[in-house]
Order: C-alpha cells, then sequence, then structure tokens
C-alpha cells in the first residue's frame, strides 16, 4: 500500500525551522505522527480561537507549514513528538499511558487565553494575550509540563489539592526540567515576550517568582479555584526546590529514573510532601543504594520536610 507518512517542515513559535511527521492523505498533509513505536498517534489541531475540542486538524496542501497561525501547531506536534521520546527513550514508556495512547494537542484555544493544560485526554494551549505570554506551545517545557499530568493520572494520580496537588504541579515541573535542562526556569520562551530573563517559576529559586522554597514559607490557601486548589501552583516551589538540590547532588540521569520510579511505583493519590520524601528515599534506595537515599534526605531536609 502506499505509505503516506511523510515529512514536513513549519516555522516554530520563536521563527526556528523545524522538520515535522506529518501524514498525506485526501491531496493535503495533516499534523499526524504515525512514526512512533505505539499503537496510537501524535495528532495537532486548532481551536480556531474557539473552545470546541479538538477542533479541525492542522493541514498544508504544502507540506510547509510556514504561516503565523501555524506556528502554535508545530511547536505542540514538534515537541509532543521530542516528549514521547524522552519517555520512550529513557524509561521504555509508550505515551502517557504507557499502552500507546493518542497524544492529541488543540492550539489556539479561547481567546488571549494565558493557559495551557492537560484537559484530562488532551492537551490545549491558549495563544496568551501577547503580553504575558505568546502561544504557550512554543516552550517544550510547558509541553512537558502538560503531557507529565498526564503521566500522573495514569500512575500516582495525585489529587490535584493542597500538598498532593502541589506534587502534582512539582512532578510536571520536574520532568519540564529534565525535558528542557538547559535552564531551571520554567516557560521562559513563551513567557512576557517583551521581556527577556524571566519566567513562569523557576525551580532553583522558587522565591524568585513568589513561590515558597521552605515549609515554613507554605502558604495555606483554601481549596477552592481562586484559592488555585490550596495553592498547588505556589507550594510546588517546596518541592521544586528539593528537587533542585537532588539534581545537583545526583545529576540528572539518577534523577530523572529517582524520580520516575517514584511516580510510578510508590506516590499514591493522597501522598504529602513527608509521604513523597520516603518514596523518593525508597526509589533511590532501589536503584542506587544508601548514598543516593540520604541526599534525597537531605534535599527534603533543607526545605523543611523531615
Ligand atoms: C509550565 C506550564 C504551566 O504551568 O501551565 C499552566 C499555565 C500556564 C496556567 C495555568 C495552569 C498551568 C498548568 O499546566 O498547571
Ligand atoms: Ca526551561
Ligand atoms: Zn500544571
Amino acid at each position: 500500500n502506499v505509505v503516506k507518512e511523510a515529512t514536513g517542515t513549519g516555522t516554530g513559535v520563536l521563527g526556528d525551522t523545524k522538520s515535522l511527521n506529518t501524514y498525506y492523505t485526501n491531496n493535503t498533509y495533516y499534523l499526524f505522527d504515525t512514526t512512533k513505536p505505539m499503537n496510537g498517534v501524535i495528532e495537532t489541531f486548532t481551536a480556531n480561537q474557539g473552545q470546541y475540542l479538538p477542533g479541525n486538524y492542522v493541514t498544508d496542501s504544502g507540506n510547509t507549514f510556514y504561516s503565523e497561525q501555524q506556528k502554535a501547531a508545530v511547536d505542540a506536534h514538534y515537541y509532543a513528538g521530542e516528549v514521547f521520546d524522552y519517555y520512550y527513550n529513557n524509561f521504555g514508556r509508550i505515551s502517557y499511558d504507557n499502552q500507546g495512547a493518542d497524544i492529541r494537542s488543540t492550539v489556539h484555544y479561547g481567546s488571549n487565553y494565558n493557559n495551557a493544560a492537560w484537559t484530562g485526554n488532551q492537551m490545549i494551549y491558549g495563544d496568551g494575550d501577547g503580553t504575558t505570554f505568546t502561544y504557550l506551545s512554543g516552550a517544550d517545557d510547558v509541553v512537558a509540563h502538560e503531557l507529565t499530568h498526564a503521566v500522573t493520572d495514569t500512575t500516582a494520580g495525585l489529587i490535584y489539592e493542597n500538598q498532593s496537588g502541589a506534587l502534582n504541579e512539582s512532578f510536571s515541573d520536574v520532568f519540564g526540567f529534565f525535558v528542557d535542562s538547559e535552564d531551571w526556569l520554567m516557560g521562559e520562551d513563551v513567557y512576557t515576550p517583551g521581556r527577556s530573563g524571566d519566567a513562569l517559576r523557576s525551580l532553583s529559586n522558587p522565591n524568585a517568582y513568589n513561590q515558597p522554597d521552605h515549609m515554613n514559607e507554605y502558604q495555606d490557601l483554601p481549596n477552592t479555584r481562586e484559592g488555585d486548589w490550596g495553592g498547588v501552583h505556589i507550594n510546588s516551589g517546596i518541592p521544586n526546590k528539593a528537587a533542585y538540590y537532588t539534581i545537583n547532588n545526583l545529576g540528572i540521569s539518577q534523577a530523572e529514573q529517582i524520580y520516575y520510579r517514584a511516580l510510578t511505583v510508590y506516590l499514591t493519590p493522597s501522598s504529602d510532601f513527608a509521604y513523597a520524601k520516603a518514596a523518593l528515599e525508597q526509589s533511590a534506595n532501589d536503584l542506587y543504594g544508601t548514598q543516593a537515599a540520604n541526599a534525597i534526605t537531605q534535599a527534603w531536609n533543607n526545605v523543611g520536610v523531615y
């Protein structure tokens, strides 16, 4: 049969050119990647600034995705593939559910929407308002953050509130770092396009973006939407700082295996910070022995978790 897999090219959010795994049918090319070792596909849609999901496939008759409106889709598609590869190459995980599930993204979601999310079965990316954010799929750490929410939901299932919710957020930031390990910042490539050097969050210095980096700064916020469900995006600074200490002590290769084992083997929906410390200690001991476990202990003690 006619192999319809194709290689297209596109312009990303930051103006860079990248090659894309596309699919040819009905005289046009789709952002539809069938090349990964999974029974699902990686597919990218546009909501055309609406809120209906998944929206329309992103297509191009010439397999050249160079237009302004195609930039967000180019990066959502390319980075979803990069994050699939990260989890497959480092842990042998086949898509977010380890069962080869379709990885679906929708860009241009909503109007000036300064958000990105995992909806429970797909990723969505706003365009940003052009001041706070540009197209949010333009950052690989953001895409890794969102897809890691899907990994968490299919493994530990950390409940998105209070300490378990802050851990849910932190694991997404930490794997965002592992995918984009050239800096300790989150979302720097799409945050405030008019200002350089800043970011949404920092793992090395959570205080820089008004997050606590120690239990004595834990924010007891209400478990409501207005309270960020008990401050899940605020209090994540504490486990994020512990991860920073751990990675500096053990290195990325050991840290990522420890974090993956804790997430997929030991953590449970209601795990709190103390439980996460124990889960990471156990994972470190399982994989690398006492010295590595001691590094976890030290990292969490440094942020006031004993
Ligand atoms: C680093 C990615 C990130 O934090 O995305 C979100 C944004 C930009 C707003 C609200 C929620 C999220 C999230 O995915 O938690
Ligand atoms: Ca980053
Ligand atoms: Zn998140």
